[in-house]
């Protein structure tokens, strides 16, 4: 059974979906942990969950990134340690630059919540590692600041080193750029530290762990982690 730190700051509203999903669903040992603790204590998986941490005053993810958990994530990181920043975590592990680039206004400007589909571009790390490059899953999105963006330099080299790990494809599988619910740069929904061990998304897997949700994708991502971690996974999905 793996230990699950899920991360909860102020305005975090997705940790109970993340706990409820890695605890009661895939039966791991999943625990809280306030953004004030200076540890993330025992852990093998560290999850920033969505939410609007501080009210996305400044810019999302910019406040939550001083947090006194953060420097413990960094260090966990470090060690190799898997980290998953969903949504607004994601956009927290951008400003704490432990992933490169940063999550601006949907070109819409308008909040997005539906489903997208997600085409899995890289298996090189745990998160994907149990899946098909080329799968296509459909994952929820629900954010205001979802536009990822990079120079073209860090993007190019995204690429050529197989840090993208997912695109918005549209039905026939292709990445075009209407797909993209927020105008992400090269249709990126989701990047990969050079290690592998730290994943930033902004669709929700934890929101769509079991068919009652309409799909139960989100449940091979945290399935493939918790692979690699030698856990052995609850039945539910
Ligand atoms: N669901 C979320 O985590 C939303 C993230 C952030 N508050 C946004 O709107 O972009």
């Amino acid at each position: 059974m793996a230990k699950v730190a899920v991360l909860v700051f102020p305005g975090s509203n997705c940790d109970h979906d993340v706990y409820h999903a890695t605890k009661h669903v895939l039966g791991q040992d999943a625990r809280f942990v306030w953004h004030k603790e200076g540890s993330v204590g025992e852990a093998d998986l560290v999850v920033v969950p969505g939410g609007f941490s501080y009210g996305d005053y400044l810019r999302a993810g910019a406040i939550a990134r001083f947090s006194p958990i953060m420097k413990d994530v960094v260090r966990f990181a470090a060690t190799g340690g898997l980290v998953l920043g969903v949504c607004n975590g994601f956009q927290v592990l951008c400003e704490a630059e432990l992933l490169p680039g940063a999550l601006m206004r949907n070109a819409s400007l308008r909040f997005a919540c539906k489903d997208a589909r997600l085409r899995v571009e890289s298996t090189a790390t745990p998160f994907t590692a149990e899946l098909e490059t080329g799968e296509v899953l459909t994952v929820p999105v629900a954010h205001g600041e979802g536009n990822y963006t990079a120079d073209d330099a860090t993007l190019d080299e995204l690429e050529a080193e197989d840090r993208v790990v997912f695109r918005y494809v549209d039905a026939a599988g292709e990445a075009v750029p209407e797909a993209a619910p927020n105008g992400s740069a090269r249709n990126i929904a989701g990047v990969r530290n050079a290690r592998g061990n730290v994943l930033g998304m902004m669709p929700h897997p934890e929101r769509c762990v079991e068919p009652v949700l309409g799909t139960a994708d989100g449940a091979k991502i945290f399935r493939s982690a918790l692979a690699h971690l030698g856990a052995e996974v609850g039945d539910v999905a």
